[in-house]
């Protein structure tokens, strides 16, 4: 298939090389006008079913910005940042087939009606991931987590397309269509809602999250989370959500978190497409989420320290 990728940071180049090693034809979009770029690639392989280790590096090369690829390519893969959604995806619209598959892949929720907009006759497609990777230099991309990913239509455009779900399978199982991909979508973002600002905050890995101090604050958290997933239609209690939550602490307690690396970093964050989103649609069922809005504002005042 041929197939172009917008966003080829940490998430975006893995995708791109394993659907390269599944022989489809990748070229990647990217801020800078080169027109080839060679990825040095750390393979996640599984030893046992719970043991992990990284073992083989090999070299991927990739055409980039191609206007031609891009006329022509059947499927445009966008892994960039909540936030940065509609300015990547803005300049690639002169070129875009209307019969181009449209995927787009971040964490937080909220981007969904200008993508729409953007692209009124294309079928677009959601996905949320728990794979993970992690970029150390420019042209450096590890594999770091192994996880399921879930892709569903959110135009009636895209209904028929879940072949695609086989083909991310291909690649980089497990991937499952969802018939509603709202569900994980709110899933991931209960998750991101409590592991997030806490451990950006705090500047703590997502382990330290276990520690008695943090756990009145998670429950508040889940328990406003499952009022609103509630709200909007889906079945779900605090006790499922905090399990959830529990688990990826401990799945992933050595890790730091996109919002805590982000602060460090003196970077924007997701926070408006995570808590904020979760407070605002709060707001359209009038509850209150206070614990979630506190955390909201705490990171937005963090970020207007270095981007005022
Ligand atoms: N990394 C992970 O393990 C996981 C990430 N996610 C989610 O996936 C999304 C991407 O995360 P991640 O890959 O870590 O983030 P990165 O910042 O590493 O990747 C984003 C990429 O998008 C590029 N980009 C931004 N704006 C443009 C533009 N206008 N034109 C072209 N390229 C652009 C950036 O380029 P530049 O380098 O030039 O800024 C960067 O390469 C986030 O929502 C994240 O929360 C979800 C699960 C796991
Ligand atoms: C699941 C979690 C919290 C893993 O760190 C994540 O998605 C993130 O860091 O954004």
């Amino acid at each position: 298939m041929n197939i172009t990728l917008l966003g080829a940071g940490a998430i975006g180049a893995l995708w791109a090389i394993k659907l390269t090693q599944q022989q489809h034809n990748v070229q990647l979009w990217t801020r800078n006008a080169e027109t080839k770029v060679t990825l040095h690639f750390n393979e996640l392989t599984t030893t046992t079913t719970t043991t992990t280790t990284t073992t083989t590096t090999n070299d991927y090369s990739f055409s980039c910005n191609s206007p031609d690829d891009l006329a022509a390519c059947e499927l445009l893969i966008v892994t960039v940042k909540a936030f940065q959604v509609t300015t990547a995806l803005t300049p690639l619209l002169p070129y875009l087939n209307t019969d181009c598959v449209v995927i787009i892949m971040h964490n937080g929720i909220g981007t969904q009606s200008q993508v729409q907009q953007l692209l009124p006759h294309n079928p677009i497609i959601y996905a949320t991931t728990s794979q993970a990777a992690f970029k150390p230099t420019q042209t450096t991309i590890q594999h770091t987590g192994l996880g399921q990913t879930s892709l569903g239509a959110i135009n009636d455009y895209a209904q028929s397309q879940s072949h695609i779900a086989i083909l991310f399978d291909g690649a980089l199982a497990p991937t499952q269509w969802q018939a509603n991909i709202y569900q994980p979508l709110w899933q991931k973002l209960a998750i991101n809602c409590a592991i997030n600002p806490l451990t950006a905050l705090h500047q703590c890995c997502n382990g330290d999250l276990a520690l008695p101090c943090y756990q009145s604050q998670l429950d508040s958290i889940c328990l406003e989370v499952a009022q609103i997933m509630t709200a909007e239609g889906f079945v779900t209690t605090q006790q499922q959500l905090r399990h959830q939550v529990d688990n990826v602490i401990k799945a992933t307690a050595n890790n730091y978190s996109s919002m805590n690396r982000d602060i460090f970093h003196h970077r924007l964050t997701e926070i408006d497409y995570i808590n904020g989103y979760l407070v605002q649609q709060a707001q359209r069922h009038n509850i209150d989420t206070p614990i979630n809005y506190q955390l909201w504002q705490a990171i937005k005042h963090m970020e207007s320290l270095d981007h005022a």
